[in-house]
C-alpha cells in the first residue's frame, strides 16, 4: 500500500485513487520566461519520478503539466529583449523541452498553455460570478475569499491572519484587501484578450484551474508542485475550483521541499540561480537526477558541486553492473539452482518497493539499487558465474529500478548506459574528420567540402593545419 504525505491533511495517508487502478495527476508547469534552473528541475524530477512508481505499481497514471505562458514576468522580460510575449514564452517552451528530454523526465500526456484555454477560463470566471463567488470591477474581476468559508484550509491560514498582511494596491477595484484577480484589465502595449469584462487577461491562479478542470474533470487524484506554491497559488486554485463545481477538487497535494544555496531558496529574483543546462554541461545527466533524488523529496536539498562530483563518479558503479550483467547473460549456463540468490533478489525488490511505498523515498530506493549495483559487481570475480535465472533476475531488477528513478534513458525497453552522450557526440566528429580527411587525400573534393559545410552548419568549425585536422565548436 503506497502511503503519501498531504499537505491538505498534513499527514501520511494511504493512497486510494478515485477509480481502481487509474491516477488522474496535475503539476503546475514553469512560467516560460527563461530557462530551467536547478530547483525548477528538481520539481520536475520528484513528480517525473512519481509518475514513474505509480506505473510500476501498476497504475494507468494520466499525467497533465501546464505552460504559464501568458504572465507578468513574461511581459515584462518581453519588454526588456524588446519581443512579442508570446514568441519569448514559445522559445523558453522549446528550451524547455529540450532540457527535460535531457535529464530523462517523460512526457507528459498533456502540456497544456494557457493562451489556447482562454475561451475556458473565460467561462470558468463567469461561473464563479454567476455564482456569487466573483465580481467585476472596472474592468478587473476578483474573487471574492470572504464568500469561500473554506479558504486556508491547505495552507493552515486563518482569514483573520491574511487580512492583517494584505492591502489594496493602487490601482486595484478589490472590495476586500484579501480578494485577489481573476481577469485583469488591459494595460496598454501589453497583450490582452476580449471577454466579457473588456480587453485584458487572465491571472495566474485561474489559468491552472480551468486547465486542471478541463483534463482531469472536477475531481482528480494527486495535484502536485514546490512547496512555495502552496499558499497562494494553490490554495487559491482550491477555492475557484471547489467554488464554481461544488466539488472537492484534488484529493493528494504534494509538495516538493526546495533546492537552496546557503540556505535560501535558489530563485530568480535571488539571483542564485543555476540552470539545469548549464549544470548538464558540468556533470552528465544521470548524476544530475540522482542528485535531485538524493534527499526526500519534501526536505530541502542544497546545491553543492560536491555532491555532484561525487554522484557523477558513482554512477561507474551502476554503469559496470549494468555492463556486467549484459556480458554475463551470454556466457551464462542455463543451469539451475540459484534459489537463495534468487530469493535475496526477490527481497531486494520488497525493499525497494517497501521504499517507495513510503512516500517515495527515493533515498532509500537509490541506496538499493547502489547495493544491487555492489552485489552484481562482486559477481564479476565469481567463477563459475551465478547461474542464467540469477543474472536474468538481476537483470530485470536493474532494468525496473532504473525505470522508476530514471536515471538512464531507456531505447526499445533497455537502458542506454554505454558512455556519456558527449563522448558519443565527439567520437562521431571525429569519425567524421578522418572520413574527410581520407577524402582529401583521394582528392576527392566534393565529398571534403561537404562534410566540412555540414559540420559547420551545426555548429562545428575544422581547421587543418600542419599537424592535421582539428575541430572546435563554433
Ligand atoms: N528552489 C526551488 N526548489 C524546488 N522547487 C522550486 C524551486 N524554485 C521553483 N520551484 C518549483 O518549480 C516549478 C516551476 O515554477 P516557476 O516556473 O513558477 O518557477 P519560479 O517560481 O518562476 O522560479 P523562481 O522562484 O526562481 O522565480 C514550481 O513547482 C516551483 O514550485
Ligand atoms: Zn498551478
Amino acid at each position: 500500500m503506497i502511503e503519501v504525505y498531504n499537505t491538505l491533511t498534513k499527514r501520511k495517508e494511504p493512497f486510494v485513487p478515485r477509480e481502481p487502478g487509474r491516477v488522474r495527476m496535475y503539476v503546475c508547469g514553469p512560467t516560460t520566461y527563461n530557462y530551467i534552473h536547478l530547483g525548477n528541475a528538481r520539481a520536475l524530477v520528484v513528480f517525473d519520478t512519481i509518475r514513474r512508481y505509480l506505473e510500476y505499481r501498476g497504475f494507468r497514471v494520466f499525467f497533465v503539466q501546464n505552460f504559464t505562458d501568458i504572465d507578468d514576468k513574461i511581459i515584462k522580460r518581453a519588454a526588456e529583449e524588446k519581443m512579442d510575449p508570446q514568441e519569448l514564452a514559445l522559445k523558453y517552451i522549446e528550451a524547455y523541452f529540450e532540457d527535460a528530454d535531457q535529464i530523462n523526465i517523460k512526457r507528459a500526456d498533456v502540456h497544456p498553455r494557457v493562451s489556447d484555454h482562454l475561451p475556458e477560463i473565460v467561462e470558468l470566471i463567469s461561473i464563479l460570478i454567476d455564482k456569487g463567488f466573483a465580481y467585476a470591477a472596472e474592468g478587473d474581476v476578483y474573487f471574492a475569499v470572504r464568500k469561500f468559508p473554506a479558504y486556508g484550509k491547505l495552507s493552515g491560514r486563518q482569514l483573520s491572519e491574511l487580512r492583517a498582511g494584505a492591502r489594496v494596491e493602487p490601482g486595484e477595484n478589490k472590495r476586500d484587501p484579501l480578494d485577489f484577480a481573476l481577469w485583469k484589465k488591459a494595460k496598454p502595449g501589453e497583450p490582452s484578450w476580449p471577454s466579457p469584462w473588456g480587453e485584458g487577461r487572465p491571472g495566474w491562479h485561474i489559468e491552472c484551474s480551468a486547465m486542471a478542470l478541463k483534463y482531469l474533470g472536477p475531481e482528480f487524484d494527486i495535484h502536485g508542485g514546490g512547496s512555495d506554491l502552496i499558499f497562494p497559488h494553490h490554495e487559491n486554485e482550491i477555492a475557484q475550483s471547489e467554488a464554481a463545481t461544488g466539488r472537492p477538487f484534488a484529493r493528494y497535494w504534494l509538495h516538493n521541499g526546495f533546492i537552496t544555496v546557503k540556505e535560501e531558496k535558489m530563485s530568480k529574483s535571488l539571483g542564485n540561480v543555476f540552470l539545469l543546462r548549464k549544470v548538464m554541461e558540468l556533470y552528465p545527466p544521470p548524476a544530475v537526477r540522482l542528485f535531485l533524488l538524493s534527499t526526500h523529496y519534501r526536505s530541502p536539498l542544497a546545491y553543492t558541486p560536491e555532491y555532484l562530483e561525487g554522484a557523477a563518479k558513482a554512477l561507474s558503479r551502476l554503469r559496470s553492473s549494468w555492463l556486467f550483467l549484459q556480458e554475463a547473460q551470454k556466457q551464462a549456463e542455463e543451469s539451475s539452482g540459484g534459489t537463495e540468490q534468487l530469493a535475496r533478489l526477490d527481497k531486494w525488490e520488497q525493499d525497494f518497493t517497501a521504499a517507495m511505498d513510503d512516500d517515495f523515498n527515493t533515498a532509500r530506493a537509490l541506496a538499493l539499487f547502489f547495493d544491487l549495483a555492489h552485489e552484481i559487481n562482486s559477481w564479476a570475480e565469481l567463477r563459475p558465474l551465478p547461474p542464467a535465472p540469477v543474472l536474468r533476475r538481476a537483470l530485470l531488477l536493474w532494468v525496473s529500478f532504473n525505470r522508476v528513478l530514471g536515471l538512464f534513458p531507456e531505447r526499445r525497453g533497455l537502458p542506454v548506459v554505454e558512455q556519456e552522450r558527449t563522448m558519443v557526440l565527439e567520437e562521431l566528429v571525429k569519425l567524421l574528420v578522418e572520413i574527410r580527411q581520407e577524402a582529401r587525400q583521394r582528392k576527392d573534393w566534393a565529398t571534403a567540402d561537404r562534410i566540412r559545410e555540414s559540420l559547420k552548419n551545426l555548429g562545428i568549425v575544422l581547421e587543418d593545419t600542419p599537424a592535421g585536422t582539428r575541430w572546435r565548436w563554433a
